[in-house]
């Protein structure tokens, strides 16, 4: 018989994640098929797939968004996702956005903390809809950070942004993850973003995790690099995009 739970573990346990026999069906089909999922404290993993695949319903799952689920899904208490629309309430200002749903009485004082670390302390007391894009996002960040996370979970947070914007951004994620400490699961389409940020890669497909790739090159991480293109090169092999006619 399958389990049905979703509880929050101890961040001290040896996963940030452990998923078993997930199935998530939406009209009698399986978009996630008996899936298996584990993530390690401290690790970054990125999620590729093909549109459709399952990725985002799989995200929302993690963040105990959707529970209408079979299998055993085990998570950190302390959690936080950002999706690629920041989602910022326009009748808040920035800083109240930023502890927007946080229980107890947060001060001031937390926001600011959080809005430093992603570089946005002079736009505490804007409103979001004169946030730029780069901008919106990286307030989207520091309400996650304010939440201590040891499971940042990102929904394609670059998706919208403009290249240069977006490169900034991938940085600060980096950065974010480097100096918190928590486990991280990016959902992204941008396979480059994810051998330039992840300890692992994941290919989603038929509702399941069907490749697995871990990048062992050192941070920064040099984008020309030969080993770089060559793990790029055989991630999109495995999403089905041809890529002869570049390397001609
Ligand atoms: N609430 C829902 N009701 C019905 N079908 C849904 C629902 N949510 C998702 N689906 C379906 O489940 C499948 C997976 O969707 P999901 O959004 O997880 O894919 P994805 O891999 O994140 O896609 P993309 O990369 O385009 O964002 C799709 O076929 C989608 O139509």
């Amino acid at each position: 018989m399958a389990t049905d739970v979703h509880r929050p573990v101890s961040p001290t346990v040896t996963h940030a994640v452990q998923v078993e026999g997930l199935t998530r069906s939406f009209d009698g089909r399986a978009v996630i098929d008996n899936l298996r999922l584990d993530v390690r404290p401290s690790e970054f993993v990125a999620l590729l797939g093909r549109s459709g695949c399952g990725k985002s319903t799989l995200l929302r799952i993690l963040a105990g968004l959707d529970r209408d689920i079979q299998g055993t899904v085990l998570v950190p208490r302390r959690k936080a996702v950002a999706f690629q629309a920041p989602r910022l309430m326009p009748w808040k200002r920035v800083w109240r956005n930023v502890l927007l749903g946080l229980p107890g009485k947060p001060t001031r004082s937390v926001a600011e903390q959080a809005l430093t670390e992603v570089g946005l302390s002079h736009r505490s007391d804007a409103w979001p809809k004169t946030l730029s894009g780069g901008e919106a996002q990286r307030a989207s960040l520091a309400r996650a950070l304010v939440r201590e996370p040891d499971l940042l979970l990102l929904d394609e947070p670059f998706g919208a942004l403009d290249a240069l914007t977006r490169i900034k951004a991938q940085r600060l994620v980096g950065e974010l993850w480097q100096r918190r400490g928590c486990a991280v699961l990016l959902v992204t389409h941008d396979v480059e973003e994810a051998v330039l940020l992840a300890d692992r890669v994941l290919v989603m497909d038929d509702g399941v995790i069907a490749h697995e790739q871990r990048i062992d090159l050192d941070r920064p991480r040099d984008i020309t690099d030969p080993r770089f293109a060559e793990l790029r090169a055989g991630l999109l092999e495995r999403l089905g995009v041809d890529t002869t006619a570049e390397a001609a």
